[in-house]
C-alpha cells in the first residue's frame, strides 16, 4: 500500500481548511527541517577543518574556503598542492557549507604548476614521474567537473596556468582589478589543460580561446571579464569586503535549491569534459617530454627566463 505521511495526509484528505492550512504548515516546517540538518550551516558553527601543509580550509556562515597558502613562492601548485586541493574538494562536498571559495594567500592568486617538480629527477626516472602527475592532474580536473555546489574563485591577484584554465570549470570568478589572466602554454612547451579547450571557446568563442592558450596573450581583469571568463571585477581596495559581503548574501540562499540548480546546468556536459580531460592529459603527457618543455623548465629553474 503506498504510504503518505501523517501531515501530507491529513493535507489531502482533510475536509476541514483550518487543519488543513496547520497540516501543510507542519509539512513544511517538517521538510526544512530535515534539509537544514542536511546541507546548511548554522553562522559560525562549522569552522574547524583538517590541517594542510599547502592549504588554509577555514568554513564559516556557510562557505567553505579554500586558500592556496605558499605565498612565498606565488601560490605555485607542487604535486602535495594539487592533492590537497583534491582532498578539500572532496571534504567540502560533503560538509555543510553552501558555497566553497578558491583563493589565495598573498599578492598572486596562483602562479600555476610548480615548474621546479620535475627537478633533482634522474633521466631514467622522468617517465615514470610525468606519468604519476598526469594521472593525479586527470583526478584533480576531475574532482573540479565533479564538484557538486557551486564553486566560486576570488582572484586576488595574477592568475597563471592551471589556476586560469580550471577557472572554466567554476560557477562564478571575481577577481580584483588587479588580478591578471595568462596561459603562457606555447612559451613552455605545454598544450591546454583543466579542460580549457573545450570551455574557453565556449565561454569566449574560438578566437579569443585561441589567442590566449595558443598565443599566450595575457588578460586584464577587465579583459578577462568582457571575454566571460569573470564574472565581476572589484577595485583592489574594497575587493575583500565587497566580495565577501556579496558571498555572505548568496550563502544564505535555499542550500538545497542552490545545488540542485547547479548540477542542473552543469551535470549535462560531465561526459564530455570527463573525455576532454583525459585527452588533454594524454597530450600532456607527451608534451611534458619534448625538449621544448625540458628547455623551457630548465630556462626557468637556471633563472635565465620567467614570464
Ligand atoms: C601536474 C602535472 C603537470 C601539469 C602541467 C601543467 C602546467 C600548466 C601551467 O600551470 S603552466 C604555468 C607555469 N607557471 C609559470 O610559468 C610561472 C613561472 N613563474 C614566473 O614566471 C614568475 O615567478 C612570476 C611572473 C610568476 C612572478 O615573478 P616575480 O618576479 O614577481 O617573483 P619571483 O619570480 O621572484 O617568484 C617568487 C618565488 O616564487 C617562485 N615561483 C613563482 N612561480 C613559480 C612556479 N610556477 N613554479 C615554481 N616556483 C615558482 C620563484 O621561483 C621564486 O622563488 P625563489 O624566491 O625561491 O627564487
Amino acid at each position: 500500500m503506498h504510504c503518505i505521511s501523517r501531515p501530507l495526509r491529513d493535507l489531502v484528505i482533510c475536509p476541514n481548511q483550518e487543519t488543513a492550512r496547520q497540516s501543510y504548515v507542519d509539512l513544511v516546517s517538517s521538510l526544512s527541517s530535515s534539509s537544514m540538518s542536511s546541507s546548511q550551516v548554522k553562522p559560525g558553527a562549522d569552522r574547524k577543518q583538517q590541517e594542510y601543509e599547502n592549504l588554509v580550509v577555514t568554513s564559516e556562515d556557510g562557505i567553505t574556503k579554500i586558500m592556496l597558502n605558499r605565498p612565498t613562492k606565488k601560490n605555485a601548485i607542487n604535486t602535495q598542492m594539487y592533492q590537497e586541493i583534491i582532498l578539500a574538494l572532496k571534504a567540502a562536498s560533503k560538509d555543510n557549507s553552501v558555497l566553497t571559495v578558491l583563493t589565495g594567500n598573498g599578492d598572486y592568486y596562483c602562479s600555476g604548476n610548480d615548474l621546479t617538480d620535475f627537478s633533482g629527477i634522474t633521466a631514467g626516472e622522468i617517465e615514470e614521474k610525468v606519468k604519476n602527475n598526469l594521472d593525479m592532474l586527470r583526478v584533480f580536473v576531475n574532482s573540479f567537473i565533479d564538484f557538486p555546489k557551486p564553486l566560486i574563485a576570488v582572484v586576488n591577484g595574477p592568475a597563471v596556468g592551471i589556476a586560469v584554465t580550471i577557472l572554466g570549470l567554476c560557477d562564478a570568478v571575481y577577481a580584483s582589478d588587479r588580478a591578471t589572466f595568462h596561459t603562457p602554454f606555447s612559451h613552455l612547451g605545454l598544450s591546454p589543460e583543466g579542460c580549457s579547450s573545450y570551455t574557453f571557446p565556449k565561454i569566449m568563442g574560438p578566437a579569443k580561446a585561441i589567442e590566449m592558450l595558443v598565443f599566450g596573450k595575457k588578460l586584464t581583469a577587465e579583459e578577462a571579464c568582457a571575454r566571460g571568463l569573470v564574472t565581476e571585477v572589484f577595485p583592489d581596495n574594497t575587493f575583500q569586503k565587497q566580495v565577501w559581503a556579496r558571498l555572505k548574501a548568496y550563502s544564505e540562499f535555499p542550500a538545497n535549491s542552490i545545488r540542485i540548480s547547479k548540477q542542473v546546468i552543469r551535470n549535462m556536459e560531465k561526459e564530455k569534459l570527463y573525455a576532454v580531460n583525459a585527452e588533454e592529459c594524454s597530450v600532456l603527457q607527451e608534451r611534458l617530454l619534448s625538449n621544448e618543455c625540458i628547455n623551457a623548465a630548465v630556462n626557468f629553474l637556471s633563472r635565465k627566463a620567467k614570464l
